[in-house]
Protein backbone atom coordinates (compact mmCIF):
# COMPACT_ATOMS: atom_id res chain seq x y z
CA UNK A 1 0.00 0.00 0.00
CA UNK A 2 2.89 2.52 0.41
CA UNK A 3 3.96 2.19 -3.53
CA UNK A 4 4.19 6.07 -4.34
CA UNK A 5 3.35 5.71 -8.04
CA UNK A 6 0.15 3.87 -7.04
CA UNK A 7 -2.89 5.83 -7.14
CA UNK A 8 -0.54 8.63 -8.65
CA UNK A 9 -3.07 11.37 -10.95
CA UNK A 10 -2.57 14.94 -11.50
CA UNK A 11 -0.53 16.08 -8.76
CA UNK A 12 -2.09 13.79 -6.29
CA UNK A 13 -0.49 10.43 -4.54
CA UNK A 14 -2.69 8.26 -2.39
CA UNK A 15 -1.40 6.27 0.34
CA UNK A 16 -3.93 3.88 1.61
CA UNK A 17 -6.53 6.57 2.17
CA UNK A 18 -3.87 9.50 3.11
CA UNK A 19 -2.99 11.81 0.07
CA UNK A 20 0.05 13.58 -0.64
CA UNK A 21 -0.78 17.14 -3.06
CA UNK A 22 2.12 18.01 -5.19
CA UNK A 23 3.07 21.79 -5.33
CA UNK A 24 6.06 22.77 -7.54
CA UNK A 25 8.89 24.75 -5.32
CA UNK A 26 8.54 28.07 -7.54
CA UNK A 27 4.28 28.33 -6.13
CA UNK A 28 5.02 26.98 -2.51
CA UNK A 29 5.86 30.21 -0.84
CA UNK A 30 3.67 30.47 2.50
CA UNK A 31 3.29 26.62 2.06
CA UNK A 32 3.72 24.77 5.57
CA UNK A 33 6.44 21.97 5.35
CA UNK A 34 4.57 18.57 5.95
CA UNK A 35 8.16 16.79 6.83
CA UNK A 36 11.77 17.17 7.50
CA UNK A 37 13.62 18.53 4.53
CA UNK A 38 17.74 17.52 4.87
CA UNK A 39 20.59 17.68 3.51
CA UNK A 40 23.82 16.28 2.90
CA UNK A 41 26.77 17.47 2.12
CA UNK A 42 29.45 14.99 2.61
CA UNK A 43 32.04 15.22 4.84
CA UNK A 44 30.42 18.94 6.08
CA UNK A 45 26.97 18.27 7.46
CA UNK A 46 23.99 15.79 7.19
CA UNK A 47 20.93 16.76 8.74
CA UNK A 48 17.40 18.45 8.98
CA UNK A 49 17.80 21.76 6.81
CA UNK A 50 14.38 22.42 7.06
CA UNK A 51 11.62 21.32 9.67
CA UNK A 52 8.39 19.96 9.83
CA UNK A 53 5.87 22.88 9.94
CA UNK A 54 8.36 25.80 8.40
CA UNK A 55 6.57 28.08 6.61
CA UNK A 56 8.12 28.60 3.13
CA UNK A 57 9.69 32.07 2.28
CA UNK A 58 11.10 33.43 -0.82
CA UNK A 59 14.45 33.08 -0.35
CA UNK A 60 14.32 29.20 0.65
CA UNK A 61 13.46 28.26 -2.91
CA UNK A 62 17.09 28.52 -3.96
CA UNK A 63 18.54 26.31 -1.52
CA UNK A 64 14.91 24.24 -1.21
CA UNK A 65 16.33 23.46 -4.95
CA UNK A 66 19.84 23.02 -4.35
CA UNK A 67 18.57 19.45 -1.87
CA UNK A 68 16.46 18.30 -4.86
CA UNK A 69 13.11 19.67 -4.16
CA UNK A 70 11.24 20.14 -7.53
CA UNK A 71 7.72 19.77 -5.76
CA UNK A 72 6.61 19.90 -1.83
CA UNK A 73 3.86 18.20 -0.40
CA UNK A 74 0.76 18.91 1.15
CA UNK A 75 -0.24 15.92 3.67
CA UNK A 76 -3.89 15.24 4.19
CA UNK A 77 -3.73 12.69 6.18
CA UNK A 78 -6.18 9.86 7.33
CA UNK A 79 -7.42 8.52 10.62
CA UNK A 80 -5.66 5.04 9.67
CA UNK A 81 -2.91 6.79 9.26
CA UNK A 82 0.38 8.51 10.99
CA UNK A 83 2.51 10.74 10.34
CA UNK A 84 6.29 9.46 10.29
CA UNK A 85 7.15 11.55 13.62
CA UNK A 86 4.20 10.83 15.48
CA UNK A 87 4.88 6.74 14.38
CA UNK A 88 8.33 6.75 15.47
CA UNK A 89 7.33 8.90 18.39
CA UNK A 90 4.66 6.62 19.62
CA UNK A 91 6.83 3.62 19.58
CA UNK A 92 9.58 5.45 21.28
CA UNK A 93 7.63 6.27 24.22
CA UNK A 94 5.74 2.50 23.85
CA UNK A 95 9.76 1.22 24.01
CA UNK A 96 10.93 3.73 27.24
CA UNK A 97 11.31 1.60 30.34
CA UNK A 98 13.33 2.37 33.46
CA UNK A 99 16.03 5.51 33.07
CA UNK A 100 15.54 6.02 29.71
CA UNK A 101 14.91 9.19 28.01
CA UNK A 102 12.64 9.88 24.79
CA UNK A 103 14.14 12.15 22.44
CA UNK A 104 12.08 14.93 20.52
CA UNK A 105 11.62 13.55 16.50
CA UNK A 106 13.34 14.75 13.52
CA UNK A 107 13.44 13.28 10.29
CA UNK A 108 10.58 10.62 10.99
CA UNK A 109 13.67 9.37 13.86
CA UNK A 110 13.27 9.54 17.93
CA UNK A 111 16.46 7.98 19.79
CA UNK A 112 16.47 6.56 23.19
CA UNK A 113 19.08 7.71 25.82
CA UNK A 114 20.23 6.20 29.13
CA UNK A 115 19.16 8.71 32.12
CA UNK A 116 22.69 6.57 34.37
CA UNK A 117 25.15 4.86 34.50
CA UNK A 118 23.82 1.36 34.44
CA UNK A 119 23.48 -1.70 32.62
CA UNK A 120 21.04 -1.82 29.32
CA UNK A 121 18.37 -4.32 29.29
CA UNK A 122 17.19 -4.60 25.88
CA UNK A 123 14.69 -8.20 24.54
CA UNK A 124 16.05 -8.83 21.21
CA UNK A 125 13.12 -11.00 21.09
CA UNK A 126 10.73 -8.08 20.98
CA UNK A 127 13.22 -6.18 18.28
CA UNK A 128 12.66 -9.17 16.07
CA UNK A 129 8.86 -9.10 16.49
CA UNK A 130 9.00 -5.64 15.91
CA UNK A 131 11.29 -5.09 12.89
CA UNK A 132 9.44 -8.55 11.52
CA UNK A 133 6.33 -6.34 10.90
CA UNK A 134 7.84 -3.83 7.86
CA UNK A 135 7.64 -0.26 7.52
CA UNK A 136 9.11 -0.04 10.46
CA UNK A 137 12.72 0.13 11.69
CA UNK A 138 13.97 -0.39 15.80
CA UNK A 139 17.55 -0.35 15.90
CA UNK A 140 19.47 -0.59 18.96
CA UNK A 141 22.75 -1.38 20.78
CA UNK A 142 23.09 -4.76 22.14
CA UNK A 143 21.33 -5.92 25.45
CA UNK A 144 23.84 -6.15 28.89
CA UNK A 145 26.27 -2.94 27.48
CA UNK A 146 27.30 -0.77 29.77
CA UNK A 147 26.22 2.80 29.33
CA UNK A 148 26.36 6.36 30.77
CA UNK A 149 23.95 9.35 31.06
CA UNK A 150 22.83 10.80 27.40
CA UNK A 151 23.93 7.39 25.38
CA UNK A 152 21.81 6.09 22.55
CA UNK A 153 20.30 2.78 23.60
CA UNK A 154 17.64 2.61 20.35
CA UNK A 155 15.96 4.34 17.71
CA UNK A 156 12.85 3.92 16.11
CA UNK A 157 11.75 5.28 12.45
CA UNK A 158 9.21 4.60 9.92
CA UNK A 159 10.19 3.79 7.01
CA UNK A 160 7.26 5.84 4.57
CA UNK A 161 6.53 9.27 5.36
CA UNK A 162 2.97 7.94 6.13
CA UNK A 163 2.50 4.94 8.07
CA UNK A 164 -0.58 2.70 8.96
CA UNK A 165 -1.73 3.14 12.57
CA UNK A 166 -1.97 -0.67 12.89
CA UNK A 167 1.79 -1.12 13.04
CA UNK A 168 2.36 1.28 15.62
CA UNK A 169 -0.64 -0.20 17.44
CA UNK A 170 0.96 -3.43 16.70
CA UNK A 171 4.50 -2.31 18.05
CA UNK A 172 2.48 -1.19 21.42
CA UNK A 173 0.95 -4.28 22.00
CA UNK A 174 4.64 -6.00 21.73
CA UNK A 175 5.52 -3.83 24.14
CA UNK A 176 2.61 -4.39 26.47
CA UNK A 177 2.92 -7.53 26.97
CA UNK A 178 6.84 -7.71 27.49
CA UNK A 179 5.75 -5.11 30.35
CA UNK A 180 3.33 -7.47 31.74
CA UNK A 181 5.81 -10.07 31.76
CA UNK A 182 8.92 -8.51 32.73
CA UNK A 183 7.56 -5.67 34.61
CA UNK A 184 9.46 -3.29 32.37
CA UNK A 185 9.66 -2.23 28.77
CA UNK A 186 11.70 -3.08 25.87
CA UNK A 187 14.40 -1.15 26.49
CA UNK A 188 15.77 0.07 30.24
CA UNK A 189 18.60 0.46 32.12
CA UNK A 190 19.14 -0.72 35.75
CA UNK A 191 21.44 1.73 37.14
CA UNK A 192 24.79 0.55 38.97
CA UNK A 193 24.28 0.06 43.05
CA UNK A 194 27.50 1.23 44.45
CA UNK A 195 29.02 -1.72 46.94
CA UNK A 196 32.15 -1.83 48.81
CA UNK A 197 34.45 -4.86 48.29
CA UNK A 198 36.95 -6.69 50.66
CA UNK A 199 40.02 -7.28 48.31
CA UNK A 200 42.66 -10.44 49.22
CA UNK A 201 45.93 -10.57 47.08
CA UNK A 202 47.64 -13.59 47.59
CA UNK A 203 51.06 -14.07 46.31
CA UNK A 204 53.74 -14.95 48.27
CA UNK A 205 56.23 -12.83 46.15
CA UNK A 206 53.86 -9.92 47.14
CA UNK A 207 53.29 -11.08 50.65
CA UNK A 208 57.32 -10.78 51.12
CA UNK A 209 58.00 -7.75 49.42
CA UNK A 210 59.81 -9.18 46.61
CA UNK A 211 57.36 -7.41 43.88
CA UNK A 212 55.08 -3.80 44.20
CA UNK A 213 51.56 -4.86 44.24
CA UNK A 214 50.11 -4.09 40.64
CA UNK A 215 46.66 -5.47 41.65
CA UNK A 216 45.11 -3.38 44.39
CA UNK A 217 45.62 -0.38 42.25
CA UNK A 218 44.53 -1.95 38.95
CA UNK A 219 40.92 -3.79 41.06
CA UNK A 220 40.30 -0.49 43.08
CA UNK A 221 40.46 1.59 39.62
CA UNK A 222 37.94 -0.78 37.87
CA UNK A 223 35.23 -0.54 40.58
CA UNK A 224 35.80 3.00 40.47
CA UNK A 225 34.90 3.24 36.81
CA UNK A 226 31.74 2.25 37.96
CA UNK A 227 31.05 4.00 41.11
CA UNK A 228 31.86 1.15 43.87
CA UNK A 229 35.18 1.15 45.95
CA UNK A 230 37.63 -1.03 47.33
CA UNK A 231 37.06 -0.71 51.03
CA UNK A 232 39.98 -2.89 52.65
CA UNK A 233 42.80 -4.87 50.50
CA UNK A 234 44.66 -8.02 52.68
CA UNK A 235 47.60 -9.64 51.80
CA UNK A 236 48.39 -13.39 52.27
CA UNK A 237 51.07 -15.87 51.08
CA UNK A 238 50.42 -18.74 49.11
CA UNK A 239 49.22 -20.62 51.75
CA UNK A 240 46.04 -22.43 51.78
CA UNK A 241 45.28 -21.99 55.01
CA UNK A 242 46.23 -18.29 55.05
CA UNK A 243 43.65 -17.56 52.34
CA UNK A 244 40.70 -19.42 54.12
CA UNK A 245 41.60 -17.42 56.71
CA UNK A 246 41.66 -13.63 55.91
CA UNK A 247 38.23 -14.93 52.98
CA UNK A 248 36.45 -15.99 56.13
CA UNK A 249 37.78 -12.15 58.10
CA UNK A 250 36.65 -10.56 54.90
CA UNK A 251 32.93 -12.33 55.08
CA UNK A 252 32.66 -11.14 58.66
CA UNK A 253 33.03 -7.60 57.84
CA UNK A 254 29.82 -7.34 56.05
CA UNK A 255 31.43 -6.02 52.44
CA UNK A 256 28.84 -6.72 49.20
CA UNK A 257 31.46 -8.53 47.39
CA UNK A 258 34.75 -10.28 48.41
CA UNK A 259 38.05 -10.27 45.38
CA UNK A 260 40.92 -12.35 45.71
CA UNK A 261 44.04 -12.29 43.00
CA UNK A 262 46.48 -14.55 42.36
CA UNK A 263 47.10 -18.04 42.22
CA UNK A 264 44.17 -18.96 39.52
CA UNK A 265 46.26 -21.09 37.14
CA UNK A 266 47.81 -24.13 37.10
CA UNK A 267 50.19 -25.19 39.10
CA UNK A 268 49.86 -27.47 42.53
CA UNK A 269 50.88 -23.85 43.90
CA UNK A 270 48.11 -21.74 42.60
CA UNK A 271 46.03 -22.29 45.64
CA UNK A 272 43.56 -19.89 45.60
CA UNK A 273 40.65 -21.81 43.90
CA UNK A 274 40.75 -24.62 46.64
CA UNK A 275 41.01 -21.97 48.96
CA UNK A 276 37.83 -20.23 47.83
CA UNK A 277 35.55 -23.84 48.25
CA UNK A 278 37.48 -24.34 51.21
CA UNK A 279 36.15 -21.08 52.63
CA UNK A 280 32.56 -22.22 51.73
CA UNK A 281 31.50 -20.78 48.54
CA UNK A 282 29.72 -22.54 46.31
CA UNK A 283 31.38 -22.15 43.07
CA UNK A 284 29.02 -21.20 40.04
CA UNK A 285 32.07 -21.76 37.79
CA UNK A 286 35.85 -22.06 37.78
CA UNK A 287 37.20 -20.80 34.44
CA UNK A 288 35.08 -18.88 31.99
CA UNK A 289 34.37 -19.17 28.19
CA UNK A 290 36.12 -15.75 27.57
CA UNK A 291 39.63 -14.39 26.82
CA UNK A 292 41.35 -12.49 28.83
CA UNK A 293 40.21 -13.69 31.43
CA UNK A 294 39.42 -17.47 30.93
CA UNK A 295 40.67 -18.15 34.48
CA UNK A 296 38.32 -15.83 36.48
CA UNK A 297 36.79 -17.74 39.23
CA UNK A 298 33.31 -16.68 40.28
CA UNK A 299 31.04 -18.12 43.41
CA UNK A 300 29.27 -17.03 46.20
CA UNK A 301 29.95 -16.88 50.02
CA UNK A 302 26.83 -17.55 52.41
CA UNK A 303 25.10 -15.40 49.37
CA UNK A 304 28.00 -12.43 48.82
CA UNK A 305 29.58 -12.41 45.29
CA UNK A 306 33.37 -13.94 45.31
CA UNK A 307 35.63 -13.63 42.38
CA UNK A 308 38.86 -15.17 41.88
CA UNK A 309 40.38 -13.06 39.60
CA UNK A 310 43.18 -13.90 36.96
CA UNK A 311 46.81 -11.86 36.15
CA UNK A 312 45.07 -10.86 33.47
CA UNK A 313 42.62 -7.79 35.53
CA UNK A 314 46.21 -6.15 36.21
CA UNK A 315 46.71 -5.06 32.74
CA UNK A 316 44.04 -6.13 30.16
CA UNK A 317 41.46 -3.25 30.19
CA UNK A 318 38.70 -5.46 29.51
CA UNK A 319 38.00 -9.51 31.01
CA UNK A 320 35.58 -11.35 31.69
CA UNK A 321 35.66 -9.53 34.89
CA UNK A 322 34.30 -6.26 33.33
CA UNK A 323 31.53 -8.20 32.02
CA UNK A 324 30.49 -9.99 35.48
CA UNK A 325 31.24 -6.80 37.80
CA UNK A 326 28.56 -5.06 35.30
CA UNK A 327 25.97 -8.05 35.75
CA UNK A 328 26.69 -8.07 39.67
CA UNK A 329 26.29 -4.05 39.69
CA UNK A 330 23.12 -4.17 38.23
CA UNK A 331 21.37 -6.52 40.42
CA UNK A 332 21.83 -10.02 38.49
CA UNK A 333 22.62 -13.58 40.38
CA UNK A 334 24.73 -14.81 38.11
CA UNK A 335 24.12 -18.79 37.44
CA UNK A 336 26.08 -21.47 35.59
CA UNK A 337 24.37 -20.63 32.04
CA UNK A 338 25.50 -17.00 31.86
CA UNK A 339 28.88 -18.10 32.14
CA UNK A 340 28.39 -20.73 29.53
CA UNK A 341 26.79 -17.91 26.82
CA UNK A 342 30.39 -15.46 27.24
CA UNK A 343 32.21 -17.77 25.19
CA UNK A 344 30.55 -17.00 22.04
CA UNK A 345 31.62 -13.35 21.29
CA UNK A 346 34.27 -13.32 24.13
CA UNK A 347 36.84 -13.38 22.48
CA UNK A 348 38.81 -10.07 22.70
CA UNK A 349 42.08 -10.79 22.69
N1 LIG B 1 50.64 -23.34 31.43
C1 LIG B 1 49.68 -22.43 31.62
N2 LIG B 1 50.05 -21.21 31.93
C2 LIG B 1 49.11 -20.27 32.14
C3 LIG B 1 47.74 -20.57 32.06
C4 LIG B 1 47.39 -21.90 31.75
O1 LIG B 1 46.19 -22.23 31.67
N3 LIG B 1 48.39 -22.79 31.55
N4 LIG B 1 46.83 -19.57 32.23
C5 LIG B 1 47.29 -18.24 31.96
C6 LIG B 1 46.36 -17.22 32.37
S1 LIG B 1 44.92 -17.14 31.46
C7 LIG B 1 46.63 -16.28 33.34
S2 LIG B 1 45.58 -14.98 33.60
C8 LIG B 1 47.92 -16.30 34.04
C9 LIG B 1 47.91 -15.80 35.50
O2 LIG B 1 47.39 -16.66 36.36
P1 LIG B 1 47.32 -16.40 37.92
O3 LIG B 1 46.10 -15.61 38.25
O4 LIG B 1 47.43 -17.74 38.53
O5 LIG B 1 48.54 -15.49 38.32
P2 LIG B 1 49.82 -15.89 39.15
O6 LIG B 1 50.36 -17.18 38.64
O7 LIG B 1 49.54 -15.77 40.58
O8 LIG B 1 50.80 -14.73 38.71
C10 LIG B 1 51.13 -14.51 37.37
C11 LIG B 1 52.10 -13.32 37.28
O9 LIG B 1 51.52 -12.18 37.84
C12 LIG B 1 52.28 -11.67 38.94
N5 LIG B 1 51.39 -11.20 40.01
C13 LIG B 1 50.44 -11.91 40.65
N6 LIG B 1 49.85 -11.15 41.59
C14 LIG B 1 50.45 -9.94 41.54
C15 LIG B 1 50.28 -8.73 42.25
N7 LIG B 1 49.36 -8.61 43.23
N8 LIG B 1 51.05 -7.67 41.91
C16 LIG B 1 51.99 -7.77 40.93
N9 LIG B 1 52.18 -8.89 40.23
C17 LIG B 1 51.44 -9.97 40.53
C18 LIG B 1 53.09 -12.84 39.40
O10 LIG B 1 54.21 -12.43 40.10
C19 LIG B 1 53.39 -13.52 38.06
O11 LIG B 1 54.44 -12.87 37.41
O12 LIG B 1 48.49 -17.55 33.92
C20 LIG B 1 48.64 -17.90 32.55
N10 LIG B 1 49.52 -19.00 32.42
O1 LIG C 1 42.53 -15.92 32.70
MO1 LIG C 1 43.84 -15.27 31.75
O2 LIG C 1 42.98 -14.56 33.01
O3 LIG C 1 42.64 -15.31 30.31
O4 LIG C 1 44.55 -13.94 30.79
Amino acid sequence: MNDPEQGRSAGVTRIGSSRLTEVKVENAVGMVLAHDLTQILPGEFKGRLFRKGHVVTEEDLPRLKDIGKENLYIIDLADTDLHEDDAALRMARALSGSHVACGEPGEGKVTLKSTVHGLVSISREAVDAINRLGDIALATVVDRRVVRPGDALAATRAIPLIVPAGKVEEVERIAQSFRDAWGDAPVSVRPFRRMKAGLLTTGSEVYSGRIRDRFGPAVSAKLAEFGSEVAEQRFAPDDRHTIVNEIHYLRKQGYDMILVTGGMSVDPDDRTPAAIAEAGADIVSYGTPMLPGSMLLFGYLQGVPIFGLPGCVMHDPYTSFDVLLSRVLAGDTIVREDIVEMGYGGLHR
